[in-house]
């Protein structure tokens, strides 16, 4: 090996071969920058402050190279001091995320520790942007009972009434139904149980139940409209005089009214002889089985409204730590979501009742899903309104649970339970056995094909039988998956 000649700067490969040969640790010297300056360490352990002699040369550049990883070790943690302050910084005052046991992930993932930082990392991401999102818009301090208790009127002592009379009084807030039978009021007041619906549930001391629309709508702050669908124009237009103008009106019925067509949205603010603009409408909709929110188990819904200020107020009535209310002003998206899906938990039914198995579900609520979202986007619903809680998210409650009405409507005509035993069924209200029909006549008009939804409608008319509709619409060509 040709040692390196003073004055001329070796290239690297050769430069590293010296630095490791012993034989020439005063050409070393005299090149290499790094052990020139650890010197001033190594000097100090060194008599004379050179190292002389291979067997010298080793400990120094052992020595050098440990002062060195020493000093590294120093950078590395003040570096991670750095960044672990700054994050705790920005994260001041949020609660502590815990960690998240490994054993539960699925055994393929390494159990290595970046992947723990990383999801730790990620959450602490999401945990900021949760505080962030409370604070501005106070949403905690409506969970949290920090608020004026409202006087909230309720129309309906129905399954859905009663939950949302339910949901209101344990929220605080005085919460009055406005029933249409003395007697069953009087066991309300009196045992704290709906003689008629939810009976094994108590309901809280602060609902009050009356027969007298006064008493109910006499400065009340909320009304609450949970009467099924097509009994509402009667019902909101015996009170019309009574509900204060200012008041908003939420609308929980899910359907459209037989005749014109009405959706609730149109419907109430008629019915109440309001400006249909000024309406203050909130449609709430959403996967809510009354049954769930009597249980206290976690739900999501969405209010849609016109007015900001309206669906603001509702979604602050209503939030709480296991009930969310997202926002939305796609008012007709929602209500048709709403409506139409009814129709499709009917054949869902109807497909579980001829035992049709899994694959033929799916495919159903598949093309189901389709069908709702082409027939509204055309009447001019967004799109990504179906796809949300309104849409998909009822879609899959009443199609897949077996609390739905409707749902358990199509379970008894695909078992081939009597017709007229079936839809006479005091069980509830099926909003979808009267959607059906003019979900045709909306297909119609708004010029779509819907297979599934009209095969219901058929059915429901006793024009076919549920196991011929299922292979007339088998039979049908393949649609294509982008449409
Ligand atoms: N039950 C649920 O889980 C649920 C969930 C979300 C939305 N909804 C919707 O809420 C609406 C009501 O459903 P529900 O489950 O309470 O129905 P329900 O069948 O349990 O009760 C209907 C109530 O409306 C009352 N009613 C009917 N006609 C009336 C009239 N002419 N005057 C006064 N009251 C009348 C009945 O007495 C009964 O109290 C429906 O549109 C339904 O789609 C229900
Ligand atoms: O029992 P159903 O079929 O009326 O469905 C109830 C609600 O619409 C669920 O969100």
């Amino acid at each position: 090996m040709q040692p390196v000649s003073d004055g001329a700067w070796p290239s690297v490969g050769r430069r590293a071969s010296q630095l490791f040969s012993p034989s020439h640790p005063q050409h070393l010297r005299q090149f290499s920058v790094g052990p020139a300056r650890w010197g001033s360490s190594l000097d100090r352990s060194t008599p004379g402050g050179s190292c002389s002699g291979p067997r010298t040369w080793r400990t120094c550049t052992a020595l050098a190279a440990l002062a060195w990883s020493l000093r590294l070790a120093v950078w590395k943690a003040r570096f991670s001091r750095f960044i672990h302050g700054h994050s705790r910084k920005t994260l001041q005052g949020l609660p502590e995320v815990p960690d998240l046991d490994l054993n539960v992930l699925p055994p393929v993932l390494p159990q290595r520790r970046a992947n723990v930082s990383v999801t730790k990392k990620v959450w602490r991401k999401i945990v900021y942007w949760a505080k962030v999102r409370d604070q501005m818009s106070n949403r905690l301090s409506y969970i949290n009972g920090d608020f004026e208790p409202l006087k909230v009127a309720i129309l309906g002592g129905g399954a859905f009434g009663t939950a949302m009379a339910t949901h209101v009084a344990r929220k605080g807030h005085r919460a009055i139904m406005l029933l249409r039978d003395k007697s069953v009021c009087k066991f309300m007041n009196r045992n704290h149980i709906n003689p008629k619906y939810l009976r094994e549930f108590k309901l809280p001391k602060d609902i009050y139940a009356t027969t007298s629309a006064e008493d109910a709508l006499e400065e009340c702050d909320v009304l609450i409209h949970a009467v099924p669908v097509q009994s509402s124009r009667k019902v909101l237009e015996a009170i019309k005089d009574l509900v204060p103008k200012d008041v908003p009106v939420v609308a929980v019925s899910k359907g459209i009214e037989l005749g014109n067509k009405k959706l609730m949205c149109d419907l109430i603010p008629e019915a109440l002889g309001r400006e249909p603009q000024q309406g203050g409408v909130v449609v709430v909709s959403g996967p809510s089985f009354a049954q769930e929110i009597m249980d206290r188990r976690p739900t999501s819904v969405v209010a849609a409204s016109k007015s900001p200020e309206a669906a603001e107020k509702v979604s602050r009535l209503l939030t709480s730590k296991y009930f969310r209310v997202s926002m939305t002003d796609d008012v007709l998206g929602v209500e048709v979501a709403g409506a139409l899906k009814n129709v499709l938990a009917i054949a869902a039914g109807i497909c579980e009742g001829l035992n049709l198995g899994t694959n033929a579900m799916s495919a159903l609520v598949t093309q189901g899903n389709a069908e709702i979202r082409w027939l509204a986007t055309a009447m001019g619903a967004r799109p990504e309104t179906l796809a949300g809680l309104s849409g998909m998210g009822d879609i899959l409650l009443t199609c897949f649970g077996s609390l739905s009405r409707n749902r358990r409507v199509g379970v008894r005509l695909g078992k081939g339970d009597p017709f007229e035993d079936v839809i006479n069924s005091k069980q509830g209200v099926a909003e979808g056995v009267f959607t059906a029909r003019l979900v045709v006549e909306l297909a119609d008009e708004y010029k779509v094909l819907l297979p599934v939804l009209t095969s219901v409608a058929r059915i429901l008319c006793r024009e076919v039988s549920p196991k011929e509709a299922v292979f007339e619409v088998l039979a049908l060509p393949p649609w294509t998956e982008s449409a």
